[in-house]
């Protein structure tokens, strides 16, 4: 800790480290299902509809509670908020593991919704408590890139702890819920350290008022970036953290372990590319012609892998440029277009509607693959599913374009409107 009460480099360094700890453990027990999704339905005849619900229920709570999530942070701060949300991630997890029926199960994925996207937005906060503008986005790329490492490693899962895949659905899922403590030891630590901090630290300022009628003066490439939020995450998060193992067992013929890995591969990609990325931005200072491309990446992914006998590669290639580049490009852009003084309101309206197009995005793709069938031996089955993320992918799409065109020449309709007060007309 330096004289002045601020937290020495050392210091912000090992928070970021707990954080990315945090953040890999809470990203694994996200991404737990999707490895599993064959077995549930091998050994307890559940129905695609009920795996698109087991994701889907992690959203639902979300469109609401997001919004109060930021107020409790702005209000309890980061560090009491990480640590109380792990812990109710931790429970979720451990209630997804040992139930015994599918009421159980979902309940214990809707406990680790609650407390996960609240988790989400304390853990920014964390790392933003500790870091001054220079350094800012490169540890946040940093922590989100270790939180892919988490999504990686339950793609992996099932080479990685191939016995306990042998034994059923079960070990994996308590797998998980292990990884999901290992995430609250680490939000328990940085609880710690951060209590030391701020007892000695100058009081921090007080939050600004949370005021609704803000939200009508964004300017409309706010909302641009705001449908194309909601379609990207919708259709990346149903596809890639639900169905995707899946797809790839049944459609091109891919054993478990295999699929699993081909579908890691896109946040293996993400682990590396994300702040790499973000750096590319900072130093072209363009940013809405890259997620334009990026978002471009995704419709076009969706089709090569619609081919049976196409190279999966290709596909999976593509999404994780897209989905290595887009959160890269997205939050900054966000942070820019906005300016400080907004960037909580605004990001937080974001999330409600991002929570209500993933969770209406695995329920509605469940609902096709049941209502057509599909499975390993009726494979064209899933063609309704990737119709519906193929065209919502284009639209998220169309509306990057309308934000780049929006945008003027060299981004600079996206200058920051922190200089203007916040009731301002936009
Ligand atoms: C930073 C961003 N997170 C979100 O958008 C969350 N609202 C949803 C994340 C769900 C999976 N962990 C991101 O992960 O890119």
């Amino acid at each position: 800790m330096n004289t002045d009460g601020t937290p020495s480099r050392a210091m912000a360094w090992l928070v970021c480290a707990l954080i990315a700890a945090a953040l890999y453990g809470n990203f694994y027990v996200y991404d737990s299902i999707g490895p599993v999704a064959d077995l549930l339905q091998q050994q307890r005849g559940f129905a695609d509809t009920q795996i698109g619900l087991l994701n889907a229920i992690y959203s639902l709570p979300n469109i609401v509670l997001i919004l109060v999530g930021g107020v409790l942070v702005d209000r309890f701060g980061a560090a009491r908020m990480t640590m109380i949300t792990a812990a109710i991630c931790f429970a979720g997890a451990l209630l997804t593991a040992l139930s015994p029926n599918f009421a159980g199960m979902a309940a214990g994925r809707l406990l680790f919704g609650i407390g996960a996207e609240t988790f989400n937005i304390a853990t920014l906060a964390a790392i933003a408590d500790y870091f001054g503008a220079g350094t800012l986005a490169f540890a946040m790329g940093l922590g989100l890139s270790i939180g892919r490492l988490g999504s990686y490693s339950a793609d992996m899962s099932p080479n990685w702890f191939a016995t306990a895949y042998a034994s059923g659905w079960q070990q994996p899922l308590l797998i998980a819920a292990a990884f999901g403590a290992t995430s609250l030891a680490a939000s328990l630590v940085y609880g710690l350290i951060d209590r030391r901090r701020t007892a000695s630290a100058p009081p921090k300022p007080v939050a600004e008022k949370f005021v609704f009628r803000d939200l009508l003066h964004f300017r409309k490439a706010y909302w641009y970036l705001l449908a194309l939020c909601v379609l990207w995450y919708s259709v990346i998060l149903a596809f890639r953290s639900t169905f995707s193992i899946k797809y790839f067992q049944h459609v091109h013929g891919l054993d478990l372990g295999t699929a699993g890995e081909m579908n890691s591969y896109v946040f293996l990609a993400a682990v590396f590319a994300t702040p790499a990325f973000g750096w590319l931005c900072d130093r072209v200072g363009r940013y809405a012609p890259f997620l334009a491309f990026g978002a471009l990446l995704l419709p076009l992914a969706l089709w090569t892998m619609t081919w049976p006998h196409a190279n999966l590669w290709i596909g999976t290639a593509l999404i994780g440029v897209s989905f290595s580049l887009v959160p890269a490009v997205m939050w900054p852009l966000t942070s820019r277009l906005l300016g400080p003084t907004r960037f909580g309101t605004g990001i937080g309206l974001m999330w409600v509607a991002q929570n209500a197009g993933i969770a209406g995005a695995n329920l509605v793709a469940g609902w096709l693959n049941d209502r057509a069938g599909a499975s390993a031996q009726n494979p064209a089955g899933y063609d309704a599913m990737m119709l519906f993320f193929g065209g919502a992918s284009v639209i998220g799409a169309v509306c990057a374009l309308l934000l780049w065109f929006s945008a003027g020449r060299r981004d600079q309709e996206l200058a920051p409107t922190s200089h203007r007060p916040a009731n301002a007309p936009a």
